[in-house]
């Protein structure tokens, strides 16, 4: 879908990135100043490369050694900026039809009817843009991109005007769209919250370079990369599918690689595919399987590995079935079980949270 090969020199900063990214959400996840922006407005041809190559869904738009440098408006890209930009002399009907109009009708795949729909704009149209809120603003930018049948969607920073409510709101509207309409989205974030609602895949900028991407589970369950997944609570993400909820006891059962979890009943149809996130603290470890004990998520596991984290904290990173989990306990838990990599415990799970979940997610995996 993106396959992109750049180098550009801006002042002191060099920006060398190698990227391919699939269908679904590909975000660009970095310290400020680490080149994400850069990245994205190369795609969009705001910014020039001096070398190398880009080419979005089997389509050459820079190649420096052909020569070759499509204008931004015959790219075929949406552009999502933080702040809407909508046109305020005209209705939300008429911003969001501005680039379709524009198309010839056989060009014109994404339907109407169905963007409004996703985004839950279709009480807006009649409105002038002074007249809707941050949020709406926003839904209704981005209808207006993916109305003009871009070949990717690139949001830069799209929620950072937002407060962290609305930011709430807006997230699932894109998790759905990318989905629902098949359009790769490159999404540029500093925020793990979004990312973790988001991607499906995860690049990991730091000074002008791709220091790992993959897909996002993957990826944030590398204790090498903290230092660049950066300051959020230590846990585990970690896929799963809701295998049933039972009403009596109003208790959930998921199905992961390593066997099943249980948590407070949720409300996504059985089969969902859901990402879950486990927070490092709340993993205790246990050598024998304990027996009578309140915790209800008890998995046999093995130790990976072992290595100090801050103060007299360590970091356990334990194998459940494939599946990597990590645990911090104190060094003095440590060294009184005197565990070391192979030995076999039991993962003791307080606390699962659904990280992202959706139904159009489990529509795209049926
Ligand atoms: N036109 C330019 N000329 C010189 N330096 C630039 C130019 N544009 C960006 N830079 C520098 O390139 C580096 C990367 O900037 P970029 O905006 O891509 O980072 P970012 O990861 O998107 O940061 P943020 O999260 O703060 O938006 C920064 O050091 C910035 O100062």
């Amino acid at each position: 879908m993106l396959d992109l090969s750049i180098h550009r020199r801006q002042g002191a900063f060099q920006v060398e990135v190698t990227l391919k990214a699939g269908a679904g959400i590909t975000a660009l996840f970095g310290p400020s100043g680490s080149g994400k922006t850069s990245v994205i407005n190369m795609v969009a041809g705001l910014a020039r490369p001096d070398t190398g190559r880009i080419v979005v869904d089997g389509k050459v738009l820079f190649d420096a050694a052909l020569g070759l440098d499509v204008a931004p408006e015959h790219r075929r890209l949406g552009y999502v900026f933080q702040d809407g930009r909508l046109f305020p002399h005209l209705s939300v009907r008429a911003n969001l039809t501005f680039g379709m109009n524009r198309l010839p009708a056989a060009e014109r795949r994404i339907d109407f009817d169905a963007v409004i729909e996703v985004l839950g704009i279709g009480h807006l149209l009649d409105r002038r843009p002074a007249l809707l809120s941050g949020g709406e603003k926003q839904r209704v930018a981005i209808g207006r991109a993916l109305l003009a049948n871009p070949r990717i969607l690139l949001m830069d920073e799209p929620l950072a005007a937002l407060d962290s409510n609305r930011k709430a709101e807006l997230l699932p509207f894109i998790a759905a769209l990318s989905r629902r309409f098949a359009i790769p989205i490159l999404y540029v974030s500093h925020s793990m919250d979004e990312v973790l609602a988001l991607a499906d895949t995860l690049v990991l900028m730091d000074q002008g370079k791709v220091a790992a991407a993959g897909p996002t589970e993957d990826i944030l369950s590398r204790t090498d990369l903290r230092p660049l997944t950066g300051r959020w609570e230590a846990g585990s993400v970690i896929r799963a599918t809701v295998e049933d909820h039972d009403e009596a006891t109003g208790i959930t059962r998921l199905a992961f690689a390593g066997g099943h979890l249980l948590m407070a009943r949720n409300h996504l149809p059985t089969g969902t595919q859901v990402r879950l996130r486990i927070h490092a603290s709340d993993i205790a470890i246990a050598l024998d399987r304990p027996g009578r004990v309140s915790v209800r998520n008890i998995l046999p596991a093995t130790i990976a590995s072992v290595s100090a984290c801050e103060g007299n904290m360590v970091d356990v990173v334990l194998d459940c079935g494939g599946t990597r989990l990590w645990a911090q306990i104190s060094s003095h838990a440590l060294a009184d079980l005197a565990l070391a990599p192979g030995d076999a415990v039991h993962a003791m799970i307080k606390a699962v949270t659904v990280a992202r979940g959706d139904l159009a997610e489990q529509r795209g995996s049926a």
